[in-house]
């Protein structure tokens, strides 16, 4: 049987749209399934909880949501041996899904799930800082990055925008109000075998996957399954500079800029002068003047074909 974690509310409603299109094929093709739409107070992480902890058996769960929902769904399970994760990306970055990329109708996105022809074992990390911890699957940071998605998350245009096409400029105009107001401090890194004091870095970012905030690919060799996170930290107090990069890692081509420092490790540390914003899988996380980034022994096995 297929248990179904919709989020409604993802990428301004596509997701209740996708879910009652979904529902009608189910029931037509009499497939066995089980669902629960999400609320703001019944959020993903309960109900995977509530599915995955006394489970015995294998399962499946198809997500239709975003990054946040897989975000949520992966704090909340328990038992991963047992747990297959499909997912239907209707959200509006769909970064974890992109690492594998296969864009189709709803109606392959039904058939891969119910017959995988590859499935593959993610890793998961852990963000841990003086305000919380948290797992991710697609990426975590702290600084620059992470306070754009506090801004967004917070952007009173947001909410008066949502529902509507407009509420994607609302990205756009954080980034840049962030780019004016963000004061670089130093960063204190700390991997397995070296510790290293950078002056004036805009962010880093840890990730499991390639891409993060909708489809900036900063770290081009992250594989998400190979037991190692990639790391990319951003090194320069000039704003010109800043925004020249991250377009350039749309295409992944800032590696090899000398104000890029690309790392590889199993765990990193951060610690700043000042509290920052951190984030997971574009989740905020709280502000902390440190945070350690651990990979998990857990994983999560997900359809990818
Ligand atoms: N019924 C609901 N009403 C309002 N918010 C919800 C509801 N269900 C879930 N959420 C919130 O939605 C957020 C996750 O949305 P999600 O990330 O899946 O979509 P997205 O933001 O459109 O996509 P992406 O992360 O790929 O850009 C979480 O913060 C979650 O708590």
């Amino acid at each position: 049987m297929i248990y179904f974690i919709i989020n409604p509310h993802a990428s301004s409603g596509l997701g209740e749209k996708t879910w009652v299109e979904l529902k009608k094929i189910l029931d037509n093709r009499k497939i066995e399934y089980d669902f629960a739409l999400t609320t703001r107070e019944k959020r993903a992480d309960f109900i995977a909880d509530e599915i995955s902890k006394g489970l015995t058996t294998p399962m499946t769960i198809g997500i239709i949501g975003g990054d946040g929902t897989i975000n949520e769904v992966i704090n909340g399970l328990k038992n991963f041996h047992l747990i297959t994760l499909g997912i239907i990306p209707i959200g509006s970055g769909n970064d974890f899904v992109r690492s594998y990329g296969y864009k189709t109708s709803l109606q392959n996105y039904l058939e891969i799930i119910l017959s995988p022809k590859k499935i593959l074992n993610y890793n998961i990390g852990k963000i841990k800082n003086s305000y919380s911890e948290r797992k991710f699957i697609v990426s975590s940071g702290i600084g620059f990055d992470a306070q754009i998605t506090y801004t967004v998350n917070n952007s009173k245009f947001r909410k008066i925008f949502k529902n509507t096409p407009i509420s994607k400029l609302v990205y756009i105009f954080s980034a840049l109000k962030v780019i004016f107001e963000f004061k670089p401090v130093p960063f204190t890194v700390i991997e397995e075998e070296k510790t290293s004091i950078f002056n004036s870095p805009f962010f880093c970012v840890i990730m499991n996957t390639p891409y993060e905030g909708k489809a900036v690919k900063f770290c081009p060799d992250a594989k998400g399954y190979d037991d190692i996170f990639d790391f990319c930290m951003i090194n320069t107090t000039n704003k010109f500079k800043l925004a020249f990069l991250i377009l350039r890692a749309y295409s992944g081509k800032h590696v090899t800029n000398k104000d890029v420092y690309i790392s590889k490790g199993k765990y990193f540390k951060i610690e700043t002068s000042k509290d920052l914003h951190c984030h997971t899988d574009g989740e905020q996380v709280g502000k902390s003047n440190w945070a350690e980034f651990i990979l998990l022994d857990e994983k999560i096995k997900v359809i990818v074909k």
